[in-house]
This record gives C-alpha cells, sequence and structure tokens, in this order.
C-alpha cells in the first residue's frame, strides 16, 4: 500500500452517523507529555467523547498502548469500550474484558531495570502482559535501549519487540491494534458500520491497515510517513475534528427542521 506523507495527506471528514469510531489515546486524544503520567487531559475531552459515544450508538472505543484501567483513570467517569496494550486486553461494548495470558515477562523486566538502574533519564513502565521502556528524557540511549531489548527477547518468538515514540515494549507476538479492531468490527455496535481510526505513531499503522480496506477512513496524527490517507496535525485538531463530528451528529436533520421543506 502507498504511504502518504503530511504534504499529500487530506484533513478527514466528520464521522457520519454510521461509523465506528476508533482513537488512539497518547499523541491523539491527548498531547504527549515527558512521562507517562504527565498528560493532561483536556476538561472538555471526556464529555465531548460520552456524547459522541451516544451519539454513534455506543460504537466509540479507544484503541491503546496503554493498559485499560489507565485509560479508564484518565477518562473518569467515562469507561468506554477500549483495546489496551495494543491489544492484549480488550473490553467489548458489553463491559467484557477478554486478557491474553500474560508472558513470562520476569526477564525482560529485569534487563530493563537493571538498565534503569545503571542510566539516568530511563523509566520502565510494567504492564499487565507487555513491558514498556521509555528513553524521552534520555534520547541519547536509544540504540542502548534497544539492544538490550531485542537481546532480552532472543530465543523468545512468543515476544515481539515494538519501537514508538521514545519507546521500546516488549508484547506477545501477534498481536496488535488492527487485530483488536477486527475484533470489535465482529460485535455489536461496532459491526456493519464504516470504521475510522485516528492514530499518532508506528504502532497505529496496522489499525490503518484493517480500516481503509474495509472502505473506512485511516488518519494519521502529526508527521511522518503513514499508509493513513487523511491527516490531522495535532490532538488539538483531533478534538477540533471530534467536536465538529458531534455538533454534526447532535444537529437536528437539517431536511426535517427547515421551514421551506416540504411537509
Ligand atoms: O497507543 P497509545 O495510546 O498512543 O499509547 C502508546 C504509549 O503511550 C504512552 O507512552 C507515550 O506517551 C507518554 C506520555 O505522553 C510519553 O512520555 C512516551 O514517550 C510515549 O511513548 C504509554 O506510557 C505507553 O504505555 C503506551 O504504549
Amino acid at each position: 500500500m502507498p504511504k502518504s506523507s503530511s504534504s499529500n495527506a487530506q484533513l478527514p471528514p466528520p464521522p457520519g452517523r454510521d461509523a465506528a469510531l476508533f482513537l488512539d489515546f497518547d499523541g491523539t486524544l491527548v498531547g504527549l507529555a515527558a512521562t507517562p503520567e504527565a498528560i493532561e487531559v483536556p476538561p472538555a475531552l471526556v464529555p465531548l467523547l460520552s456524547d459522541l459515544r451516544d451519539l454513534l450508538g455506543g460504537a466509540l472505543a479507544v484503541v491503546s498502548g496503554r493498559q485499560i484501567d489507565a485509560i479508564d483513570r484518565f477518562l473518569a467517569p467515562l469507561r468506554l469500550p477500549a483495546a489496551g496494550e495494543h491489544g492484549v486486553q480488550r473490553r467489548d461494548a458489553k463491559g467484557g474484558m477478554q486478557e491474553q495470558r500474560p508472558p513470562d515477562l520476569v526477564p525482560i523486566l529485569d534487563v530493563a531495570n537493571e538498565l534503569a538502574r545503571i542510566h539516568e533519564g530511563l523509566l520502565v513502565e510494567r504492564k499487565h502482559g507487555a513491558i514498556a521502556l521509555h528513553y524521552r528524557l534520555a534520547p541519547q540511549l536509544e540504540a542502548v535501549c534497544r539492544d538490550a531489548m531485542a537481546r532480552a527477547i532472543e530465543g523468545r518468538p512468543q515476544l515481539e519487540l515494538m519501537h514508538g515514540k521514545f519507546v521500546f515494549e516488549v508484547k506477545p507476538s501477534g498481536v496488535n491494534k488492527g487485530l483488536a479492531i477486527e475484533a470489535f468490527m465482529t460485535e455489536a455496535p461496532f459491526a456493519g458500520r464504516t470504521p475510522v481510526f485516528a492514530g499518532d505513531d508506528t504502532t497505529d499503522e496496522s489499525g490503518f491497515a484493517v480500516v481503509q480496506p474495509r472502505g473506512g477512513v485511516a488518519i494519521k496524527v502529526g508527521a511522518g510517513p503513514s499508509l493513513a490517507l487523511h491527516r490531522l496535525e495535532s490532538p488539538r485538531a483531533v478534538y477540533e475534528w471530534l467536536v465538529q463530528a458531534r455538533d454534526l451528529l447532535a444537529a437536528p436533520d437539517h431536511h426535517k427542521a427547515s421551514p421551506r421543506s416540504p411537509a
């Protein structure tokens, strides 16, 4: 599939009434921050997502690399359908939770912790079935982190190394956001709708690869090559696009509302 760039991608249309809306979290709904806990959730985001969920008949899910617990905490009191840890965990629209049995991550955790002990600025995030080694505060250590984590998974085909924004993550093989979106699309209220997915990172490309062949809309947030044919420049632009979508979906049907329309 050809890749788009910031210069040839288009602005996305607002999701229509028949959309199934999938939203990445960090870098898409919220701006990136120095550490995972330092993000700021705009106060109006939670009611906006809640309105959109209702207007789309429940077909709105967060698809994130974070644990679902963390997403719930940041979006409280809202609890949306969600895929967490790139699909290791998934909560469907009825609240049912599916979670892969976590692999043995102790040897990986030991390597990551030892690296963080030796080098200032590295941060280890332990999740249910994955481990993230963050180097945003020490970007010069990218190669050191990559080499150590790659060596740590050698001979463990059940584990896979992902590279995100200033982070290397070890997670179970064969799990990704695209598969999580496909799973949602087999279930009510998502099934039969047009998938729309917005994300900012390389880890979102698997989701773009799923929605576009289904006639859906893939939106890359920010710069960088992407499979996505549509683009929004920042989480702020995503927010404004979502506000526009909410207002259009909530507007009374123009045809019925117009006084000049025939009865
Ligand atoms: O799929 P996402 O919802 O985008 O989650 C991807 C990772 O996001 C978090 O890390 C990223 O955001 C942090 C806060 O802005 C930033 O400090 C870090 O450099 C980014 O990589 C989260 O901590 C990870 O668990 C997610 O996998």
